[in-house]
């Protein structure tokens, strides 16, 4: 079982994911960017204020392509119980954004363009955690430190991350990451709690 944990930069996903850590043992926990040198490569991209946005969505997802296969791939079909600080939906959300704020660089939907190249080779997460934050306090908390922690652009990133929500409403969790860390813990805890239930 595949479960992923999304939100805004600052909403809170790695604080909940270790506590998750404590509670599931036994599961793979894992996150995007990964820890590979393609996750290096993305690294490098986000410190670059010029990086050219179709370049950066296709170093993401280089990197996606990676974790798939080294990680995701076999712990899944080793039958466990995988976790990700991330995954695609952040690219969907965060580089459908950064594309439309580069015009588009041709492309009609951006947001639906990247969920199309990841199609063909994905596997898509059976339970997503959104942690629903305003976008002003995700980048107070993130430190605004990149350039993708601007609450400008998180805005914009929130946005696409409402229209994924709305076409895949069964997939999505959503939990208000405004509560204190404890009442965030709970919610999803209790989420991926019914989740694993159910699976079984
Ligand atoms: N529910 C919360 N309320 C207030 N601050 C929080 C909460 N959850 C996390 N934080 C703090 O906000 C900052 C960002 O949290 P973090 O878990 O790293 O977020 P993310 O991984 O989503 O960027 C950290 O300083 C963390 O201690
Ligand atoms: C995985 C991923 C992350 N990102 C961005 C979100 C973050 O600003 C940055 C690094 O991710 P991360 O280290 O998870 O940041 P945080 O813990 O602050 O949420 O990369 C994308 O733009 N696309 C992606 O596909």
């Amino acid at each position: 079982m595949l479960v992923t944990l999304e939100g805004l930069d600052g909403s809170g996903k790695t604080t909940v994911w270790e506590a998750l850590q404590e509670r599931y043992p036994d599961a793979v926990f894992t996150r995007e960017p990964t820890n590979s040198w393609y996750g290096d490569a993305v690294y490098r991209s986000i410190e670059d204020d010029d990086a050219d946005p179709l370049a950066e969505l296709f170093l993401y997802t280089a990197d996606h392509a990676d974790h798939l296969s080294r990680v995701i791939e076999p712990a899944l079909e080793r039958g466990g119980l995988v976790i990700s600080d991330r995954y695609s939906d952040s690219r969907f959300a965060y580089q459908g954004a950064t594309l439309e704020a580069a015009d588009g660089h041709g492309l009609a939907d951006p947001l639906e363009y990247v969920v199309d190249i990841h199609r063909p080779f994905s596997i898509e997460p059976d339970l997503t955690i959104y942690l629903d934050l305003d976008p002003e306090t995700a980048a107070a908390r993130a430190g605004t430190t990149n350039k993708f922690e601007r609450a400008e652009y998180l805005a914009s990133v929130r946005d696409n991350y409402e229209r994924l929500l709305e076409r895949d409403p069964d997939r999505f969790v959503r939990v208000d990451a405004t509560q204190s860390p404890e009442a965030v813990r709970e919610a999803v805890t209790d989420a991926l709690a019914a989740a694993v239930d159910e699976s079984h």
